[in-house]
């Protein structure tokens, strides 16, 4: 992917400009609302073409405040590349992949932002997530971002959220779980899919992997018109699931990454030899005891695993909270949001929670057991999105692995064959050893 230059006024660094604490843009913002220099509006369409940030806000100055407000002042790798396709002209499709943590929901939120007429009340942009927490996540950074935009509203097509039959829905961006999008588009007729110009699938491998989503996912699509804009983001694509999204997708443009790059060189990821759940346990502790750890996730295969480890934590004096698939919705949303207020510092869960939830102070990931499919193979995406939820945004992180047979030792040698990366022996009886990795 290519960088962007610096960007030039005369003699000005605009790039440097804007990166100084968000007064520049502010201040773009308070002008132009307030006497629409031309002299501004000129400088704007001139770094629209440098500057995804500023490419977005070009006739929306409220999008920048946002961003600002944020504390975003520099846009990631994917975001300078994705927003300029995403924001052209005519809309391009995009299908693109970038590792977890990169910033891509801020890129396609941004990118729906851009292109909502808040003059028109009603559905122009659908977000489909796979999950209910993800999509509250998601909507989320649509009201940070649109904080300076009251005229767009949002709504959540999530189970629950019932709406009377008959009524319209006037909010011009919807985020939800497909279910609920396909009936809402369907069935109950709340959205006029014929209105839709963006279409984006978030975490788009499983919603294309997972039978289920892939058929609600599709049905959504043949309803909208043909020229909707469709954009399509994951940190990973399998070869089958990328050739598939390539056949949906009309003349996409791609962002791809290499086998290689996939993982993150921040989070520093090492495996401990253990012979019992027991032993794992043991050298759980011993991590503890040795190196701070601000927030950690700890992910098991089975609900029995992460409810029995979560009571052993606990009577460690942990402060705990436990997540699995059986709970509510609503229930595991409010887990996740105390999670994130940090009143519980240790989440123990199964892979329902392996993907997109954005924590900033998890400095610890660790697999109490390997992520394997239904067949026992590994779950070579699963692993990268669980140790994704450490090392947020450039931030460093630590993955532990824990390994306790033959064959999981062997299932860890195939993740490290498949992502061509080392994953390093750590002796957890060896405090001075956990020190050091957490340095
Ligand atoms: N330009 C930016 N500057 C600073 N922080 C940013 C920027 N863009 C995004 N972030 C922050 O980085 C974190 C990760 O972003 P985000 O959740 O969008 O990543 P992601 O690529 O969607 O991750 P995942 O693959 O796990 O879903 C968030 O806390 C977000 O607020």
């Amino acid at each position: 992917m290519s960088r962007v230059p610096p960007l030039q006024l005369g003699s000005l660094q605009i790039k440097d400009k804007l990166e100084e604490n968000g007064t520049f843009g502010a201040a773009i913002v308070r002008k132009t609302q307030r006497e629409c220099a031309t002299q501004i509006q000129r400088m704007l369409q001139k770094m629209r073409h440098h500057h995804p940030f500023v490419l977005c806000v070009c006739s929306k100055p409220q999008l920048l405040q946002g961003v600002y407000g944020m504390g975003f002042n520099r846009p990631s790798k994917i975001q300078e590349t994705a927003l300029p396709m995403m924001l052209a002209e005519p809309p391009q499709n995009l299908i693109a992949q970038s590792q977890s943590g990169t910033g891509k929901t801020a890129a396609f939120v941004l990118a729906m932002l851009s292109h909502v007429d808040p003059n028109k009340t009603y559905p122009q942009c659908l977000c489909v997530s796979p999950t209910y927490e993800l999509a509250l996540q998601t909507g989320k950074v649509i009201e940070q971002m649109g904080k300076h935009y009251p005229e767009v509203s949002l709504v959540y097509a999530i189970r629950g959220n019932k709406l009377q039959r008959g009524m319209k829905l006037q909010e011009q961006i919807v985020i939800g779980t497909p279910g609920t999008m396909l009936d809402w588009c369907g069935k109950f007729k709340f959205i006029d899919p014929k209105k839709i110009m963006v279409f984006v699938l978030d975490e788009a491998d499983v919603m294309i992997a997972t039978q289920g989503h892939q058929d609600q996912s599709i049905r959504i699509q043949r309803m909208l018109p043909k020229n909707c804009q469709m954009l399509l983001f994951s940190a990973t694509f399998e070869e089958t699931v990328w050739s598939f999204a390539q056949r949906i997708v009309p003349d996409p443009n791609i962002i791809k990454l290499k086998r290689e790059e996939e993982t993150l060189d921040t989070i520093k990821q090492y495996y401990v030899l253990c012979n019992s759940r027991e032993e794992k346990f043991h050298s759980l502790c011993n991590i503890y005891g040795a190196i701070t750890i601000a927030q950690a996730m700890i992910f098991c295969h089975t609900r029995k695993t992460a409810g029995w480890l979560a009571g052993e934590l606990s009577r460690e004096d942990h402060q705990v909270a436990l997540l699995s698939g059986e709970m509510q919705v609503e229930q595991r949303a409010a887990v996740i949001d105390r999670f994130r207020e940090g009143k519980e510092k240790v989440l123990v869960t199964t892979n329902v929670c392996a993907r997109g939830i954005d924590v900033e102070q998890v400095s610890v990931v660790i697999n109490f057991d390997l992520p394997v499919d239904k067949d026992g193979n590994p779950d070579n995406e699963t692993y990268l999105h669980r140790i994704g939820r450490t090392g947020r945004f450039g931030k460093r992180g630590l993955a532990i692995n824990m390994v306790d047979s033959k064959m999981s030792m062997n299932i860890l040698n195939r993740i490290q064959e498949h992502f061509s990366k080392k994953i390093e022996k750590l002796d957890t009886d060896d405090l001075d050893e956990i020190e050091k990795i957490s340095g």
